[in-house]
């Protein structure tokens, strides 16, 4: 569950105040967010992912507060309860992909069996490359990986920013029905922002900003 209310953000170069709508998304509710470049689409997200701080309004996860954590507590709720989808992808680059994924459950204190991880890399096709370094890895092996990494320890809130970018029709729809299903597997909120309209018939809920 995620309620945001009131929540406005302020870059500190600017003088403009980025504004937005009240959102209020019950379990397994999934929500795809829209609008025009420059309009706030990534600064939500960053919001909503507890990287940036509102200048006014909170945001509840789970009947958290995220306003309410110190930096410390913060950070832990992120990484236990939030998956993050990126344009960029945070892959360690001096480790291979198996190794990345046990990273990101150990950071999380989280466990895994062998055979879950194998399936969710052979559901992403890149069950071949778990011993390829990362800088061995194609754009799209590298964002399905970024997936990978932010659905493995199966979190309350998954968070994507444009996560079809750069794949093909059948990647693209491999990824959004992984997280559609990963979301529903875990009783979590998907929320997606993207200009991709092939995205936009899998969602009943659509936020225009
Ligand atoms: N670090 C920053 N410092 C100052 N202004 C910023 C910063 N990041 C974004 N902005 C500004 O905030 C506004 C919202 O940016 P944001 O990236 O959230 O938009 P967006 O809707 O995601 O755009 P796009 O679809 O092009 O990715 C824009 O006007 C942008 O120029």
């Amino acid at each position: 569950m995620i309620k945001t209310e009131n929540i406005s953000y302020q870059y500190n170069t600017t003088e403009n105040i980025l504004e937005f709508p009240d959102i209020a998304l019950k379990n397994q509710e999934s929500l795809l967010i829209l609008g025009k470049s420059g309009i706030g689409k990534t600064t939500l997200l960053h919001l909503m992912a507890g990287l940036l701080k509102p200048k006014t309004g909170k945001i509840t996860i789970d009947d958290v507060c995220l306003q309410t954590l110190n930096r410390k507590q913060l950070d832990l709720f992120i990484g236990k309860n939030i998956g993050l989808v990126f344009q960029k992808n945070y892959a360690v680059k001096s480790l291979n992909v198996i190794e990345n994924i046990k990273t990101r459950l150990l950071f999380c204190n989280k466990k895994a069996n062998d055979s879950t991880i194998s399936n969710l890399l052979q559901q992403l096709d890149i069950e071949h490359c778990k011993f390829k370094k990362i800088n061995e890895l194609s754009e799209g092996q590298l964002q399905r990986l970024g997936i990978a990494l932010s659905v493995i320890h199966e979190p309350k809130l998954i968070l994507a920013d444009e996560p079809t970018a750069s794949l093909d029709d059948e990647n693209s729809k491999t990824v959004m029905e992984l997280l559609l299903n990963q979301a529903s597997k875990s009783n979590a909120n998907l929320i997606v922002i993207t200009h991709d309209q092939r995205v936009k018939p899998l969602f009943q809920n659509i936020l225009e900003l």
